[in-house]
């Protein structure tokens, strides 16, 4: 893969907007997320509405962290939007083993075929059939035990899978990366990850070419600020103010020096 800046100077310039069908948790941190890293962000989830406005957006993500029928139906309706324009959609299946309500709605968003699924190791591994140790929304597993079902779920349904933790795992199924940086402190303030499903729609919104550098260049610049903002915060609380401000901060040059990214 290529220079990485490239890719966030795309993201700024075209400042893509993103349909975000969020969990009501995350929607306020998901939108700051991405007016600081440089999108525009828009919650619309309605079943009346958001399959028409997916026709508009430059990427659609969808996070069945407080579900509801309704909420679904919107959910079906903006990715089928999505697929008929070739609008690059992101599915985040938080805790799709909780309840059989979830696991099923999980298993027929995967069915429309998202460009992206991103999520925690628990919830990557949870579609392997394996008893994950998930709690809920946390995760209880590495990523590194969720590699293998990540690659086989990308070879299987042709998406890139983005695995989060400690220390990120991308994939399309044929070429992979390792992305560090980030804080402890980040599963300690709620939706991060919910809101990282977003910026990854932002991405992938401005760089169409490519879903697994797109994905990758989002995961690298969560790192890389979560890496400025932990050294300034004094817990959870400041740490989110410091990391929407390093979010905004982080330059192309900067990403592309203080990224760690490894290629196995
Ligand atoms: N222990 C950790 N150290 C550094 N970064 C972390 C750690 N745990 C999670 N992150 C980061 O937090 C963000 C959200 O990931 P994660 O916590 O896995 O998602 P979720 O909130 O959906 O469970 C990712 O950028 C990930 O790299
Ligand atoms: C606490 C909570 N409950 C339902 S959704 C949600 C937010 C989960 O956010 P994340 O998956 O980023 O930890
Ligand atoms: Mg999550």
């Amino acid at each position: 893969m290529a220079d990485i800046a490239p890719i966030l100077q795309k993201m700024r310039a075209d400042a893509p907007l993103v349909q975000c069908i969020t969990n009501y948790v995350a929607m306020n941190i998901a939108a700051n997320v991405l007016l600081a890293a440089g999108a525009s962000p828009a919650m619309v989830h309605a079943k009346e509405e958001a399959g028409e406005f997916a026709g508009i957006a430059s990427a659609v993500t969808i996070n069945i962290g407080t579900l509801s029928p309704d909420w679904l139906a919107g959910m079906k309706a903006a990715a089928e939007t999505a697929n008929r324009n070739r609008t690059p959609w992101v599915l985040d299946p938080v805790a799709h083993f909780a309840t059989g309500f979830r696991a099923r709605a999980a298993l027929e968003l995967l069915d429309l075929g998202p460009t992206i699924l991103r999520g925690n190791a628990s919830e990557i591994l949870a579609f392997s059939g394996a008893t994950s140790a998930g709690k809920g929304v946390d995760a209880g597993d590495s990523v590194a035990a969720a590699e293998e079902t990540a690659k086989t779920l990308a070879r299987e349904r042709n998406m890139v899978v983005a695995v989060t933790g400690e220390r990120d795992f991308v994939t399309d199924g044929t070429r992979s990366a390792r992305i560090g940086g980030g804080s402890p402190l980040m599963p300690r303030v709620t939706a991060l990850g919910c809101a990282l499903t977003a910026l990854v729609g932002g991405y992938a919104g401005a760089w169409r070419a490519d879903a697994f550098e797109a994905t990758v260049a989002a995961l690298a610049h969560y790192g890389v600020a979560g890496s400025r903002a932990h050294v300034r915060a004094d817990g959870p609380g400041s740490f989110q103010a410091h990391f929407l401000d390093a979010l905004a901060a982080v330059t192309p040059q900067a990403l592309a020096s203080e990224a760690e990214i490894e290629w196995p």
